[in-house]
């Protein structure tokens, strides 16, 4: 009976990672609700048998006090923000006087969501954190534990700790408000307010009702990984078992930059999260570290914001 739990664990686990993290449903959702039905039974019969990162868990009912407060590691720093073309030529003329002309940039979006760091040990989830003023943030383990694209184990024994943002998707954001107002009660007043307010919900059974979703975008700590520049960091993270936003794409120069930014300007109302900008990146992570930081911010980045 063990085996049969582990064994039923293991599969709604992957069909979750196909499902939250690949963005492929390999199985209808009545065949996952069936072998669901059957782990809970099992579990409902032989409590000994239930373990962290098993699906069953996701659904929380731990009400906490409040939350405590986590030191990080690694400091989380902001980004220098840009609003034009003109201010990205600069950034890139900066980056290239330090360098020389052979760096390679890496565009991302940029999600508007909640700062989150998770800690793993033994490719096991320990700890997960706001960014609080990015040295100290508040420990919302419990509440992440529900957040189902949030793996409890890696594909691989890893201890690392990885960064990225937690968001509501504009549909789960439309129902919630649609919800909160026929109740009666006060609507939020955007995706990112109510990804806020549902993670760091003293109640983790609310986190687990609010359809939060991650897209992870920094290792933070490397543990073992041999990664040696950002692009192919976000394919790790995806592959150990993170979500990470398919929009990437490598700029040789200003004008690919440019390029990305006006696409993704167009494409914003249609994406099914809200953004408010682009970052940019050099890519290579050596000429990161022959950038460095200024007091707050990477000399390395840059975040593009959006008219609003
Ligand atoms: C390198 O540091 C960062 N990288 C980022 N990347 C993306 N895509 N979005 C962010 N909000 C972000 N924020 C920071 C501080």
């Amino acid at each position: 009976i063990a085996e049969q739990a582990r064994a039923l664990r293991d599969q709604l686990n992957q069909y979750a990672y196909q499902y939250y993290v690949m963005d492929q449903p390999t199985v209808p959702d009545h065949l996952y609700d069936e072998q669901y039905a059957k782990l809970v039974a099992i579990e409902a019969a032989h409590p000994e048998l239930i373990t962290p990162d098993s699906p069953t868990q996701r659904v929380g009912g731990l009400i906490q006090e409040g939350f405590q407060k986590v030191v990080h590691d690694v400091p989380l720093y902001s980004l220098n923000d840009v609003f034009n073309q003109e201010e990205i030529i600069a950034f890139d003329q900066r980056v290239k006087k330090a360098l020389g002309d052979q760096v390679t940039y890496v565009c991302e979006l940029k999600i508007d969501g909640l700062s989150i760091s998770l800690k793993y040990q033994e490719g096991r989830f320990v700890q997960g954190a706001t960014r609080g003023d990015g040295t100290i943030g508040e420990d919302i383990t419990e509440n992440l534990k529900t957040v189902r694209s949030i793996p409890m184990t890696l594909k691989e024994p890893l201890s690392i700790e990885v960064r990225g943002e937690c968001f509501m998707p504009k549909s789960s954001f439309v129902k919630l408000n649609t919800e909160r107002e026929a109740a009666g009660l006060d609507v939020f007043a955007n995706p990112r307010n109510a990804a806020a307010g549902s993670l760091r919900n003293l109640d983790t059974s609310v986190t687990a009702k609010r359809n939060l979703d991650t897209f992870l975008y920094t290792l933070a700590d490397f543990g073992p990984l041999e990664v040696s520049d950002q692009y192919t960091a976000l394919a790790e993270l995806q592959k150990i078992g993170f979500h990470t936003n398919p929009e990437r794409r490598l700029c040789q120069n200003v004008e690919e930059i440019w390029a990305y930014i006006e696409e993704f300007h167009d494409k914003r109302s249609n994406l099914p999260y809200e953004i408010d900008g682009v970052v940019i990146k050099v890519n290579d992570f050596s000429q990161q570290e022959d950038l460095g930081f200024t007091i707050k911010a990477p000399r390395w980045a840059t975040a593009y914001k959006f008219p609003p």
